[in-house]
């Protein structure tokens, strides 16, 4: 049998107690495998790699392979959302709903282990979606090889929207990012000699400004592109200068043009500092897999038809969100569809007190299940 809703909550909140960073998601894929262990066996395969798992549900015309993505890593975030179940691992939660994310894959996978699907499924279980971009480790590992969906799928929770709600466009839903990591080396020196010293706070609050004119003078103001540096760290204490400066932050563009723009722009800037403060700049640009989230044209028009005609979907047809996700980079190798689930909450995602509203829950795996059987009628339709 399926999991019902109360079933689905249940074990939500079980993976909501045990948030695991990326890499790192020992007790989450052990308890994921649980789950799946415990479903009809008889068109299922399984293959595990480090922290992820891979779940391939033999189709009756196994020609076409459907393939659906879950991430499965929590944040480093204090929880403080005072919910009974909340994390049992302090300095750890499922502040981006992933927990729901697991979830939903599991009320579908739960549908299809019982009724045998039409073409063949693989349910992906993915490792560090926030950091080191695993979908992109998980395709370059060849882990998916055997069972390479034809078309894939997946989706992230959003807290602005009704619970259950269905959000998707057609074109770029999600930006590409890249982290920025820079540390400036000066050399340190007492307050009343800056003559002997080389200030890195002066070098670094340089940066930082700088920073701040390239999408405001070099992006077209039509484009859209976002720097934010939420992290500085220099000195010591008031009176000593100091010699090291560290700052870290994010770039994010919808075009993957202009994120390697943006790239090439702070790269100029950081030898600009290093040139006119007579300091060493270790300027760190990692982009991994976070390509923008492109939608494939013919999976989306079909998936925004199908949601739209759906009289039990609440469909809301989105704006571009400067989010970024590393299935970007699954879309860059496999046409497929990412799109919004509603969960109705005042605080936005990485938020301590992020708690997604449960009855998402079900209403998005209803909502897939109906997709994924349509889907799959079409397809074999039009291949024979
Ligand atoms: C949905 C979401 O919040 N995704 C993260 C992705 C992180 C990308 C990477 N670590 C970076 O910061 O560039 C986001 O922060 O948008």
């Amino acid at each position: 049998m399926a999991f019902n809703e109360a079933e689905l909550i249940k074990i939500r909140r079980e993976l909501h107690q045990i948030p695991e960073i990326g890499m790192q998601e020992f007790m989450t894929s052990e308890k994921l495998l649980k789950i799946i262990k415990r479903l009809p066996q008889k068109y299922l395969e399984i293959k595990v790699w480090k922290t992820a798992i891979v779940v391939h549900v033999l189709g009756k015309k196994a020609t076409k392979t459907i393939g659906y993505r879950t991430d499965i890593d929590g944040l480093p975030v204090t929880e403080e959302t005072g919910l009974p179940f909340s994390s049992k691992r302090p300095g750890y939660m499922h502040a981006c709903g992933h927990d729901i994310h697991m979830t939903v894959a599991l009320g579908i996978l739960s549908h299809f282990a019982d009724e045998q699907p039409e073409c063949n499924l693989t349910f992906l279980f993915q490792p560090s979606e926030e950091i080191l971009s695993g979908g992109k480790q998980v395709y370059e590992n060849g882990v998916l090889d055997e069972w390479m969906p034809d078309e894939i799928y997946a989706f992230h929770d959003n807290p602005q929207l009704p619970a259950g709600a269905i959000g998707c466009r057609m074109g770029t839903l999600f930006a590409g990012t890249c982290e920025i990591h820079a540390t400036f080396i000066g050399k340190s020196g007492h307050a009343a000699y800056p003559h002997m010293a080389n200030d890195m706070v002066v070098a670094g609050a340089q940066f930082v400004n700088q920073i701040q004119t390239i999408v405001s003078r070099n992006i077209d103001p039509i484009q859209s592109g976002v720097i934010t540096l939420g992290h500085f760290n220099a000195g010591t204490t008031g009176n000593i200068i100091a010699g090291k400066c560290q700052i870290d932050g994010t770039i994010r563009a919808l075009t993957q043009k202009n994120n390697l723009f943006i790239q090439k722009r702070v790269q100029q800037i950081a030898k600009g500092i290093e040139d006119s403060f007579d300091c060493e700049v270790k300027l760190i640009l990692q982009q991994g897999g976070y390509y923008p989230v492109e939608n494939n044209k013919k999976t989306t028009a079909y998936f925004i038809d199908y949601m739209q005609h759906n009289q039990d979907v609440n469909f809301i047809e989105t704006a571009p969100a400067m989010t970024g996700e590393d299935f970007g980079f699954l879309l860059s190798k496999i046409p497929g569809t990412m799109f919004w689930l509603g969960v109705d909450s005042p605080y936005s995602l990485h938020s301590e007190h992020l708690a997604p509203k449960e009855d998402a829950i079900m209403k998005g795996v209803n909502a897939m299940v109906g997709y994924l059987k349509k889907r799959q009628k079409d397809i074999f339709a039009a291949e024979y």
